[in-house]
């Protein structure tokens, strides 16, 4: 890679600010000082960093062990070849769901109990997610899967923790041999048996053969999830969470899988890979969340692949959510994303379609951390809106990002950030709404510009142009999400 292009994806590099180690990354020659275990895999390049062999699983492994135990006084373990977590990746999932929480987009309806009680779907023999969950925020939660070996070490795991082991229940998922179902058509136990399907391998372990199927249905086949059961028929008829959590397989095949020679993180086959993948895995995850409705307050997934949040995002408003969120985590040179959505009604914003209320706004960010400058916060505006399909174009000479939105896009970027409350009247160019009113829309266009203030201070403009257009109203309401997004991102205080 170029140095410009490795430059650039550096300076993208976010943490969530409340993450331990947003400001102090983890330190290797401390670590191996303090744990000899840890010391053999520490080596000095040449200008005297301390690293890792990101590519030795027993590094990476070590790496995790000695960090949850250092930084989260947790005790911890997986087998070879196990999926082998990173902590400060996994932490900003965390916070993102801590944000959700806690945000008031939707009601806080669901839990009446002072605990926040969480399903993470795939827990893992490594259990990441509820035991960080519990020990950073005295979260409980239920944690499933499919596999005894999964099963077993979350269960080590927890019992390894007494301080939060009473939070963490560990849930096997039982094949439902007679439920599987592609669109509607019901496949049994041919399709299905696992013992069908080698279990046993790892990494290079040769991927079973599909189904036979008829020919006609093979590539639907392909794209839609079959297997065990995710939520629907795992989460018990009385039960409430606040939220859901998943890491899913995120690949198609073995291969796919297998891609990245640059760091041994492990996995089994289970861990990483489901037929249709990710694709496939969630889609699952959103058709059981419609039948779940309220059952859970915000429901949510990380996406491996941009390619995917789109038509997820699409699959969801079908299904007639209320919201949805998305968010980058970008950290080193991994990016993923998180999507969340809920069927809660969510508090009612009404915005008029033809006035726009304000042409200039603006805010400020300040207690920037000391990497954060106005180029990044830029290229954190025009991620933001290319994420929600909106074009833009930045000008970093003039620390400008000019977005100009179709009516569509508009409408993306409305319906996937935005509850919003239509009363416009009817007009040739409207579409309609779930609440049956309808809006009409142009182009909307507008120009965000970032300003240094003093050290640690950026000023963030927004400025309408065009304000006679019909669309003009949704100009407050984007900038006012895009601001949400960039103090979530960049602040440490985020109020
Ligand atoms: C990518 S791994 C994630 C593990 C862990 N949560 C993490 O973040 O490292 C996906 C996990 O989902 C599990 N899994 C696959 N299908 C499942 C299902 N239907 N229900 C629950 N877990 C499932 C796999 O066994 C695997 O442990």
């Amino acid at each position: 890679m170029g140095s410009k292009k490795r430059k650039r994806k550096e300076e993208r590099s976010t943490i969530h600010p409340r993450n331990k180690y947003s400001e102090n990354p983890p330190d290797f020659s401390q670590l191996a000082s303090l744990y000899p275990s840890f010391q053999p895999y520490v080596f000095y390049s040449p200008d005297g960093r301390p690293n890792i062999d990101w590519t030795d699983f027993n590094a990476t492994r070590e790496l995790t062990r000695v960090l949850l135990l250092h930084d989260h006084s947790l005790n911890w373990w997986i087998p070879d070849g196990q999926l082998c977590p990173t902590v400060p990746n996994r932490s900003n999932y965390i916070h993102w769901v801590e944000d959700l929480l806690s945000s008031d987009i939707i009601p806080h309806t669901i839990s009446t109990r002072d605990k926040v009680r969480g399903f993470d779907i795939g827990t893992g023999a490594n259990c990441i997610y509820p035991l960080l969950g519990a020990s950073l925020l005295g979260w409980s939660f239920v944690g499933s899967d499919v596999t005894d070996v999964a099963i077993e070490w979350a269960r080590k795991n927890v019992h390894s923790n007494p301080h939060i082991s009473d939070l963490i229940e560990i849930r096997k998922v039982e094949s439902n041999e007679n439920a599987v179902s592609v669109e509607g058509f019901q496949y049994g136990e041919s399709v299905c048996d696992e013992s069908k399907i080698d279990l046993g391998g790892n990494f290079g372990a040769e991927v079973p053969p599909e189904p036979s199927l008829p020919p006609d249905l093979r590539s639907n086949f392909n794209k839609n999830y079959y297997g065990p059961p995710i939520l629907l028929g795992v989460v018990r008829d009385d039960e409430k969470f606040d939220f859901c959590m998943c890491n899913p397989p995120f690949f198609e095949s073995l291969e796919e899988a297998g891609l990245n020679p640059k760091t041994a993180c492990g996995g089994s086959r289970e861990e990483m890979v489901c037929p249709g993948g990710e694709r496939a895995f969630i889609t699952r995850i959103i058709e059981d969340s419609a039948a779940l409705g309220h059952s859970f307050r915000w429901y949510t997934s990380m996406v491996g692949r941009k390619s995917n949040l789109k038509f997820l995002i699409s699959k969801l408003w079908a299904n007639a959510v209320t919201i949805v969120k998305t968010t980058e985590f970008v950290q080193g040179k991994t990016c993923r994303w998180g999507i969340a959505w809920s069927f809660l009604p969510p508090r009612q914003k009404k915005i008029s379609t033809s006035i726009p209320e304000k042409a200039n706004m603006s805010f400020m960010l300040e207690r920037l951390q000391r990497h954060h400058g106005a180029l990044h916060v830029l290229q954190a505006v025009e991620s933001y809106f290319t994420l929600h399909g909106l074009p833009c174009t930045l000008n970093s000479s003039s620390f400008t990002v000019d977005v100009e939105a179709s009516k569509d896009e508009c409408d993306s970027i409305l319906k996937n950030e935005l509850p919003l409350i239509h009363n416009g009247a009817q007009s040739e160019s409207g579409r309609d709404t779930s609440d049956g009113s309808s809006i009409s829309y142009d182009k909307l266009r507008f120009r965000v510009s970032v300003f240094q203030q003093i050290p640690g201070t950026l000023l963030v403009k927004g400025s309408l142009q065009g304000k006679s257009s019909p669309i003009s109203g949704a100009f407050s309401l984007i900038f006012q999400k895009m601001e949400e997004d960039l103090r979530s991102k960049f602040c440490i205080d985020k109020k």
